[in-house]
């Protein structure tokens, strides 16, 4: 976890003047958008991915697809149901699979959508694929795929450390079956060999055998999305062993799909009604959805907020109160930024726990939130799984992002209550949210 010295822009966190009244249409899922994307690509026939999210996640997996020789042509649909103003809205992608190939070069940047879905995609081309990414994308783990592709069939070349950068040799077909992984360090490791599993000869049966799994709803969207294109998956919920996912080979059906608003990335629009004791509509809020946002829903008004599911979409109203919480986070980790950005302007403390895995995210989240608001007069402490949040009063300062767009969209959270909060390097947001200041100043009436 260091401060990037490239980064040395600020952007001033814009206060609220009031408490916020705002309608904000919130872009397309960013783990919907990659999954469905390698999905249309390892599919029989094209498929139409409507409202997709436009980041940079999601912009290098469309370049690594197209690298492996899949088309992917994007136009202006003008049968998306749905008017908004988002990145991306109106958008339509076209996929088109063809033979996937190498050589070729793959940019992970610091997806791990990207660095973990595609390795078992690139197994299934004919020809080298090379995955190398962004400096933190040598430190995050993917020691499961790459174990798991080898007692699979595949020929990898790596340096032994169980991460990028590494270049799959692939021989056209994959053997596939049984395997057994640890993914206590990423639920994404479990998705990944599914994902591709339908293109296996005989398909995969993926056993998790360490101690936990964070993020289920992942795996649950995982195992929905192949479903709805054809694919038979067996579940522990299903009626399955525990910890034992099934995918039988077969064809994949090319789909059209309308990507979900990305409810994690809506996140910080909800908080904003919370701190400020305001209001927030999010229109296409979906009424039933695997994305762990949802979850927000309960854990906010547990935090002092309502909200109402309306034909406008999720109406969430903040109370003028911020209530502390002590909750597990295990399954919606990606929530544990803005969480604590919340928690550190509550009338009591909070405990999140469950999170140990967050160390091995876009950075240290643990350690970058415990510096970044102690360092704006918070009392924050790390536990082995994650942290304990004081109220104290807060006061400016630069809060440090790390390259992590849920730290930039939790100093943003601070900064509408607390004066003087400089976001350093806002444009890291990109990630997964490129429109986020002008969405955040647009909420705010400016
Ligand atoms: O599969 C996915 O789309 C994701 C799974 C989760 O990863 P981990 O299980 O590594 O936390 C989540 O945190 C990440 O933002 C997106
Ligand atoms: C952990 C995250 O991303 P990634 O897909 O890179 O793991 C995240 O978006 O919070």
């Amino acid at each position: 976890m260091t401060v990037n010295p490239a980064h040395t822009s600020l952007w001033p966190a814009p206060q609220a003047s009031a408490a916020v009244d705002a309608t904000v249409h919130v872009p397309g899922s960013k783990s919907v958008t990659n999954r469905a994307l390698v999905l249309a690509a390892l599919a029989a026939e094209p498929g139409w991915l409507r409202r997709p999210l436009r980041s940079r996640d999601t912009l290098l997996m469309a370049g690594a697809l197209r690298a492996m020789g899949v088309g992917i042509e994007e136009t202006v649909s003008s049968s998306s149901s749905v008017a908004g103003g988002g990145q991306g809205s109106g958008e339509a992608w076209r996929v088109i699979p063809s033979g996937l190939r190498g050589p070729a070069t793959v940019d992970v940047g610091n997806a791990g959508t990207v660095m973990r879905f595609l390795p078992p995609v690139a197994a299934l081309a004919d020809g080298p694929i090379r995955f190398d990414g962004d400096a933190r994308s040598h430190e995050r783990p993917l020691n499961g795929v790459i174990d798991a592709l080898r007692a699979l069939g595949a020929r990898i070349d790596d340096d032994g450390r169980g991460s990028l950068p590494l270049t799959v040799h692939g021989g056209g077909a994959l053997e596939g079956g049984p395997v057994s992984i640890d993914a206590s360090s990423s639920s994404q490791f479990v998705s990944a060999l599914l994902l591709s599993g339908p293109r296996f000869n005989q398909g995969v049966e993926v056993r998790h055998t360490g101690s936990t799994l964070p993020s289920l709803p992942h795996i649950r969207m995982t195992v929905d999305m192949l479903r709805s294109i054809g694919a038979q998956v067996d579940t522990p919920e299903s009626g399955g062993e525990p910890n034992v996912w099934r995918v039988t080979p077969g064809a994949l059906l090319g789909r059209d799909l309308t990507v979900e608003p990305d409810l994690s990335n809506a996140q910080p629009f909800l908080a904003a009604a919370l701190v400020t004791g305001g209001r927030v509509v999010v229109p296409d809020w979906p009424a039933r959805t695997t994305q762990p946002g949802d979850k927000l829903r309960e854990i906010f008004t547990e935090m002092g907020g309502s909200c109402e599911l309306t034909d406008r979409g999720l109406e969430f109203t903040g109370s003028g109160s911020i209530h502390g919480i002590d909750v597990d986070l295990g399954e919606v980790g990606e929530l544990t930024p803005g969480i604590a950005a919340v928690a550190a302007l509550a009338d009591s403390p909070s405990t999140l726990r469950g999170v140990a895995h967050l160390r091995l995210h876009e950075t240290d989240r643990l350690a970058a939130l415990t510096k970044e608001i102690n360092e704006l007069g918070g009392d924050v402490t790390e536990t082995a799984d994650g942290l304990h949040i004081r109220p104290r009063r807060l006061h400016g300062g630069i809060f440090h992002t790390y390259d992590d767009h849920r730290m930039a969209t939790a100093g943003a959270i601070i900064g509408l209550v607390v004066d003087g909060v400089q976001i350093e390097n806002v444009a890291t947001t990109a990630k997964t949210l490129p429109d986020f200041p002008d969405l955040w100043t647009g909420m705010l009436g400016n």
